[in-house]
């Protein structure tokens, strides 16, 4: 579980947000939306402690986070395969047992995530769906118990979106993975996430997802 209470983050003299206060359960599956700018990728960043909060607290186990960012499309000439793109995070080690068992996980992960057929291809060639399979096979090491998908369906064609939502979807249902979708598109809101956190001045509430609506996701300004 995750709970927040009275979390509040200034950079200098802005204040992003204040007086946060909310709790994920094991296996929600949450949507974080707002207007560009309105703090979402901050308040990720310090669940995953690579931000400060400036006041408030926060509980939450750092150790078991999966993080999926946005597409960036990667060069064709990019020198590893699908699979040695996901063994990427392991630590280097010697010990044999120890090799044996990051190749049974990485086994289960590329299954998991569907990628086994095709991981040995470049993932330079990879279409844009594989490549955001990839790093959500990546994202999976370690066995998170929360996944953070900061935008990883943007830029991808709509039927792309659908499959690595359903992919998601699937993880959280099978193995009550906790997730938090942070994302721009309606859409993908109400068909696929449970609950949703709402920034709206400067703090957070929870709306019904059957009431999200496109004006939650305008720009601001
Ligand atoms: N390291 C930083 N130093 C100073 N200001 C920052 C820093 N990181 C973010 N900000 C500011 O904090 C505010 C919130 O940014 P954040 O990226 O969290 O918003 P967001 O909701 O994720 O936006 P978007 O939807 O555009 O990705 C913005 O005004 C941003 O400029």
């Amino acid at each position: 579980m995750i709970e927040v209470k009275n979390l509040t983050k200034r950079f200098g003299k802005q204040l992003v947000f204040e007086n946060l206060n909310f709790k994920i359960n094991d296996g929600d599956f949450i949507s974080l939306i707002g207007p560009n700018g309105s703090g979402k990728t901050t308040l990720v960043k310090i669940m995953m402690g690579l931000e400060k909060k400036t006041s408030g607290e926060l509980k939450i186990d750092k150790q078991t986070i999966g993080y999926v960012p946005q597409f960036r499309n990667i060069d064709l000439d990019y020198p590893l395969d699908i699979e040695q793109f996901v063994r990427l995070n392991l630590k280097f080690t010697l010990s044999p047992k120890k090799r044996c068992e990051d190749n049974e996980q990485i086994k289960t992960i590329l299954e998991k995530t569907k990628l086994t057929e095709i991981k040995k291809r470049p993932l330079g060639l990879a279409s844009g769906g594989e490549k955001q399979k990839a790093y959500l096979a990546q994202s999976l090491l370690n066995d998170p118990r929360i996944l953070i998908l900061d935008e990883s369906t943007a830029s991808l064609d709509v039927e792309v979106k659908m499959q690595l939502m359903d992919l998601v979807k699937e993880l959280n249902e099978k193995y009550n993975l906790t997730v938090i979708f942070i994302t721009h598109d309606y859409e993908l809101t109400k068909k696929y996430t449970s609950r949703a956190l709402f920034f709206k001045n400067k703090t957070i509430e929870e709306v019904n997802v059957s009431d999200v609506s496109e004006d939650m996701f305008e720009m601001r300004g």
